[in-house]
C-alpha cells in the first residue's frame, strides 16, 4: 500500500463525517463522484420524504396547502440557523438563483435612487453577469466588470478601486464557481458599505460547503441554489437572504400574489407583507421545497464547521496528490492553495481538460470540466471519502501516463 492510500484510509477512519454517505443514495459504489458541486448526491431521507410529499398531494388534495403555505418560509428558517448562521425570517425559499438575483438587485437599484453603476466581476457565474447586464441596459445603468485573475478569485484591492458615490450595488460571488476562490466578504462588504452602495453575493458555491460570514459582515442581500452542496436536486428553489432591517425598505420587481398581505383576500392593489415573503412572488413548487428541507436538515446535522473542515482537508489532500504525480504531466492547480481562501472544489489546469475529463468519465470517475481549460474536482464532505479522492486522482494519473485521454476528440461544445 502506498503512504498516500494509507493516509486516505486513516484520514477516513478518524473523520467523523464518515456515518454521513450512507445517508444517500450510492447506486453504484464504484463510481468516483467528483461532481457534487454541480448537482448533490440524493439523500434517503429526500426520496422517502418526497414518497410522502406525493401521498400527501393525493390524499389531502388542496387541503394540502394548509401546511405548504408556509413551507417555504420554513426551509428558509433552517437554512438560516442550520447552513447560514443568520436570524429566523431572514431567509426564504423562492424562484432561481437567477430569477432571485434580479428581484435583489432591482430592489437595490430602487433603494439607491441617482446611483447609476453596478459593479461585478468578469469571472462571476454567466447568468449573474447576463442577469445584471440586462438589468443595467433597461435602466440605462453602467455595469462595471472588474477584472479577476481566473485562478485567484476577486482582489479586495480590485473592488475598493472601483467603489465611488455612483454605485448602487455591487454583486459578486461568495465562492467563484470556476476555481473555488473564496472572496474576503468581510472587506468587500465594509467596502461596498462605506461607499453607500448595497451588497449582494452569491452563494450557491458557499451554501452547505463553507461558513457564511453573512451576518459579521453586514452584507445587505444574497441568493443561492440547494442543488449542490445541500443536496436537494435538480432544479430544486433557491434560496434569497435580506437582512432583516433592510426588508421592509425594498420593494422587489415582481409584484406577485405571494408576497401579498392577507393574500386569500385577493385584494385589488398590491400591497406586500414586511417580512421576508414579500419577496415571495408565485405558488412554490411544494415537492422541491421537501427536497430541500431534508437536504438542510443533513447539513444542518453534521453541523457547517465540521462541513467546512472536512472540505478545506479534502482539498488539501486533492492537493497534495496533484502536486505528487500530476505536475510532471503538465498539470497545475488553478485554485488558491490556501485552505481558508478555497470552498469546496480543486480546480485543475491542462490544455487538454476537456479530452482528460471524457477519459476520466470513461474510467469511472466523475469530474466536471470549465472553460476554457480546467477540470473541477467538487469534494463533498457528508459523502466523499479521502479514499474517492485517492481513487480519482490515481485514475487521472493512469489516464496522463497512458495518454488515454488522446483517444477522444478535442471539444466543439456541450451541454453540462
Ligand atoms: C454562482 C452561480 N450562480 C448561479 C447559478 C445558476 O443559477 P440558476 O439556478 O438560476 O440556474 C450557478 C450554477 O448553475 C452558479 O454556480
Ligand atoms: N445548474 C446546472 C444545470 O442546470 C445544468 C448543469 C450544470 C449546472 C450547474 O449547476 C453548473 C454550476 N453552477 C457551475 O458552477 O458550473
Amino acid at each position: 500500500m502506498t503512504d498516500y492510500l494509507r493516509q486516505a484510509r486513516d484520514l477516513d477512519a478518524a473523520d467523523p463525517l464518515a456515518g454521513f454517505r450512507d445517508r444517500f443514495v450510492i447506486a453504484d459504489d464504484h463510481l468516483v463522484y467528483l461532481d457534487g458541486n454541480s448537482l448533490g448526491r440524493l439523500p434517503v431521507s429526500t426520496r422517502d420524504r418526497l414518497h410522502r410529499a406525493i401521498d400527501e398531494w393525493g390524499t389531502d388534495l388542496i387541503q394540502g396547502w394548509e401546511r405548504w403555505i408556509t413551507l417555504s418560509r420554513e426551509v428558509g428558517d433552517v437554512l438560516a440557523t442550520g447552513v447560514l448562521d443568520v436570524s429566523p425570517g431572514e431567509v426564504l425559499l423562492s424562484d432561481s438563483t437567477s430569477v432571485n438575483l434580479y428581484k435583489l438587485a432591482a430592489a437595490a437599484c430602487d433603494a439607491r435612487p441617482g446611483r447609476r453603476v453596478i459593479v461585478t466581476d468578469d469571472d462571476n457565474f454567466p447568468t449573474d453577469r447576463y442577469v445584471l447586464e440586462g438589468l443595467a441596459d433597461a435602466r440605462g445603468m453602467e455595469l462595471r466588470v472588474l477584472k479577476t485573475d481566473i485562478d485567484l478569485g476577486i482582489s479586495t484591492a480590485t473592488v475598493r478601486e472601483a467603489l465611488d458615490g455612483d454605485v448602487a450595488l455591487v454583486a459578486l460571488s461568495h465562492v467563484a464557481y470556476r476555481s473555488g476562490a473564496v472572496a474576503d466578504m468581510m472587506a468587500i462588504s465594509d467596502a461596498a458599505r462605506g461607499a453607500g452602495a448595497l451588497m449582494l453575493w452569491d452563494l450557491c458555491h458557499s451554501a452547505g460547503a463553507v461558513r457564511v460570514p453573512l451576518r459579521a459582515s453586514g452584507a445587505d442581500l444574497a441568493v443561492g441554489c440547494t442543488y449542490k452542496h445541500l443536496n436537494a436536486g435538480p432544479g430544486a428553489p433557491a434560496f434569497l437572504y435580506v437582512r432583516s432591517d433592510l426588508q421592509a425598505a425594498l420593494r422587489q420587481p415582481i409584484w406577485g400574489w405571494f408576497g401579498q398581505r392577507n393574500q386569500f383576500d385577493m385584494g385589488v392593489a398590491y400591497d406586500p407583507v414586511e417580512s421576508v415573503e414579500r419577496f415571495q412572488v408565485g405558488t412554490p413548487p411544494v415537492l422541491g421545497g421537501y427536497a430541500v428541507l431534508e437536504g438542510a436538515r443533513l447539513t444542518a446535522e453534521a453541523g457547517i464547521g465540521r462541513v467546512a473542515e472536512k472540505g478545506a482537508a479534502l482539498g488539501a489532500y486533492a492537493i497534495a496528490l496533484a502536486d505528487a504525480w500530476l505536475a510532471p504531466h503538465g498539470i497545475r492547480l488553478a485554485s488558491p492553495r490556501d485552505s481558508a481562501r478555497r470552498g469546496g472544489h480543486v480546480t485543475l489546469y491542462h490544455p487538454r481538460a476537456w479530452q482528460i475529463s471524457q477519459a476520466l468519465r470513461a474510467a469511472g470517475v466523475v469530474p466536471d470540466f470549465r472553460t476554457p481549460d480546467r477540470l473541477r474536482l467538487g469534494l463533498a464532505p457528508l459523502y466523499t471519502r479521502f479514499q474517492d479522492v485517492y481513487a480519482g486522482l490515481a485514475a487521472l494519473r493512469e489516464v496522463m501516463e497512458t495518454e488515454a485521454h488522446l483517444r477522444f476528440p478535442e471539444r466543439h461544445s456541450r451541454v453540462t
